[in-house]
């Protein structure tokens, strides 16, 4: 199986207000085309350790790979490339950028790459938003579309520059049933037919029952 993101060993210690260890010997991996959900107990350490994932931390002991790159170490220039490059992000809220139109969004963190001419970035945006059914709404600006459609937004902005895995803290957590689903059946269709890795943090059941596999977070711990 060949993995997309592996952590060995990781670690994690909070000094402040006491000290506390918060993450402890996490060690597992996602390997390519897998849609993983991460689910536990409030305060267990899941958004912890997806912050250690995403590279955003790097306040940690052990070790993180990347497309069997070592990520841990590397200087923060190189890991803001790496996370745009290789990591999409969905959250709970969108975070769209309200007065721009929802192609301009899209188009954002191709921008900030800068490895593409302006035309191939609109053109290749184009084909995330049709790809996600919202082609549409391109010339929309993002605050006069639905809370569901935001969502496919900030799906389509986050699969810009096709990376290796999305990363999701409870993206579904403001949606409606429908829309909830809605966005399971394009995170399923992206794994099987493009072979994106999907590592996402739920608390909804549902959801999380539906996925590849479940990692059982528990006081700190991968539980199963
Ligand atoms: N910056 C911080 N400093 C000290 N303690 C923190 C810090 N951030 C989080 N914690 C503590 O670490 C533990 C894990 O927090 P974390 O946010 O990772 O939990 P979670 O599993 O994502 O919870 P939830 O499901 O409620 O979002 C909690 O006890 C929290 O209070």
């Amino acid at each position: 199986m060949e993995a997309v993101l592996k952590t060995k060993n990781i670690n994690k210690y909070f000094k402040k207000p006491v000290p506390f260890h918060v993450l402890k010997d996490i060690n597992f991996q996602v390997n390519k085309g897998e849609f993983a959900s991460i689910m536990g107990k409030s305060g267990c350490g899941k958004s912890t350790l997806l912050y250690i994932l995403s590279t955003m931390d790097t306040d940690y002991e052990g070790e993180l790979y990347l497309n069997n790159q070592l990520i841990t170490g590397q200087d923060k220039n190189h890991l803001s490339y790496i996370r745009n490059k290789h990591i999409g992000f969905v959250f709970q809220f969108h975070y769209l950028l309200s007065e721009f139109t929802v192609l301009e969004n899209v188009m954002l963190p191709a921008k900030k790459l800068a490895e593409k001419s302006l035309k191939e970035i609109e053109f290749d945006a184009m084909q995330k938003l049709k790809m996600l059914r919202i082609e549409h709404l391109a010339k929309k600006r993002a605050s006069r579309v639905s809370g569901g459609e935001k969502q496919r937004v900030a799906i389509a902005r986050a699969l810009i520059n096709n990376p290796s895995i999305i990363m999701g803290d409870e993206p579904t957590g403001n949606l409606d049933s429908g829309n909830a689903e809605n966005v399971f059946n394009i995170f399923k269709e992206l794994s099987i037919q493009q072979g994106l890795s999907l590592l996402i943090v739920t608390h909804d059941q549902d959801f999380a029952n539906k996925t590849d596999r479940i990692i059982e977070m528990g006081d700190g711990r991968i539980i199963s």
